[in-house]
C-alpha cells in the first residue's frame, strides 16, 4: 500500500478540499492521510466562513506523519495564509518530501478568496520550487504568470513563465475555457495537450482538487508525470460525467463511479 498525504482545507459539504482528496486517494487504492490547514463552512452555493489552523499545529501534524510513516506523494491544496505556507515549506524541506503536487488554490468556484491576497508571494517563493508539478487553473495561472490567458497559445506561454519559477512540471487546466476541456502540460522542454470534450454540467465543485489528488496517487503508484496526468484526466472526466446534482448550487463529482459500476451498485447513472 502506498501512503499519500493531502495538506489542504476542509470542505464541510464534501465536494472539494480534504474530503475530495481522501475520496480520490481511496478510489486509486492508495492510503490517504490529511493535514488540515483551515476549516471552511461551505456548501454547493458558497463558502460562508473560514477558520485557519495555526502554523504550530500544521507543523505538528506534518511532523508526526513523517516521523512515523513512509509518504510516497504529497498533494497541497488550500494554504490560506503566510504562516501556513511557511510551516508547510519548512516541514516538507526538513523531511525531503517527494512527489509534491501543488494545486495553488486561490478563489473558490463560488468566488470566495481561499488564499489571502498578501500570501501570493509566499506561495510563489516558498512552495513553487518544491513542486514536482503545479496545477493552476486559468485564473490562477494568470495571477502567477502575471499575464492574461485567452487561448491555448497563452496557456503555453504562461506554462513557460511558471516553469521558470521552479516547479519541475506545469499543468495549466482548461476547465475555464469556453472550448473543449484542454489541459496543457509543460515539463521544461516539451508541451503536451490533454483534450476531452466539454461535459455540459453545473456539477464541477472540486474538479481541481480531485485532478491534483489523482495525479499524486498515480505518482505514488510509480507512474511517470505524463502517465500520471493522462490517467488523472481520464479519471476526472468520468467523475464529471457522472457527477451528483446534490444541493442548490454547484454539485460534486462522482469519485467512485468506476468502483460502483464494477460492484453493480446503481448510482450516479
Ligand atoms: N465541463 C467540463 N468538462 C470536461 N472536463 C472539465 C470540465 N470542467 C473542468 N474539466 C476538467 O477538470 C479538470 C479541473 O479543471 P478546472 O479548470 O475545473 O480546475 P479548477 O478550476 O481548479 O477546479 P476547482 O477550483 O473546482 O477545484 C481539468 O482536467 C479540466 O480540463
Ligand atoms: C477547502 C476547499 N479547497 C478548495 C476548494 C476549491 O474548489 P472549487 O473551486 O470547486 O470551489 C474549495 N472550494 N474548498
Amino acid at each position: 500500500m502506498k501512503n499519500v498525504l493531502t495538506i489542504a482545507g476542509s470542505d464541510s459539504c464534501g465536494g472539494a478540499g480534504i474530503q475530495a482528496d481522501l475520496k480520490t486517494f481511496s478510489a486509486h487504492g492508495v492510503f490517504g492521510m490529511s493535514v488540515i490547514t483551515a476549516v471552511t463552512a461551505q456548501n454547493t452555493q458558497g463558502v460562508f466562513g473560514v477558520q485557519d489552523i495555526s502554523g504550530e499545529i500544521i507543523s505538528k501534524q506534518i511532523q508526526v506523519i513523517f516521523e512515523d510513516i513512509m509518504v510516497s506523494a504529497v498533494k497541497i491544496g488550500m494554504v490560506s495564509q503566510i504562516e501556513t505556507i511557511n510551516a508547510i515549506a519548512d516541514e516538507l524541506i526538513k523531511y525531503k518530501a517527494e512527489n509534491i503536487v501543488l494545486d495553488p488554490v486561490m478563489v473558490s468556484k463560488s468566488g470566495f478568496h481561499l488564499l489571502k491576497k498578501d500570501a501570493k508571494e509566499a506561495l510563489i517563493n516558498r512552495l513553487l520550487p518544491l513542486a514536482k508539478i503545479i496545477t493552476p487553473n486559468i485564473p490562477e495561472a494568470e495571477v502567477i504568470a502575471n499575464m492574461k490567458i485567452r487561448d491555448i497559445s497563452d496557456m503555453e506561454k504562461a506554462a513557460e513563465i511558471i516553469s521558470g519559477m521552479g516547479p519541475r512540471n506545469v499543468l495549466i487546466k482548461g476547465g475555464h475555457l469556453e472550448i473543449d476541456a484542454i489541459d496543457v502540460l509543460y515539463d521544461g522542454k516539451n508541451m503536451k495537450h490533454f483534450e476531452t470534450e466539454r461535459i455540459q454540467t453545473n456539477n464541477t465543485h472540486g474538479t481541481g482538487c480531485t485532478l491534483s489528488s489523482a495525479i499524486a496517487s498515480n505518482l505514488a503508484l510509480g507512474y511517470t508525470i505524463y502517465d500520471a496526468v493522462k490517467l488523472a484526466k481520464e479519471y476526472i472526466t468520468v467523475a464529471i460525467r457522472h457527477s451528483f446534482p446534490i444541493g442548490k448550487g454547484v454539485g460534486p463529482v462522482n469519485h467512485f463511479y468506476s468502483l460502483y459500476k464494477r460492484a453493480g451498485v446503481n448510482i450516479g447513472e
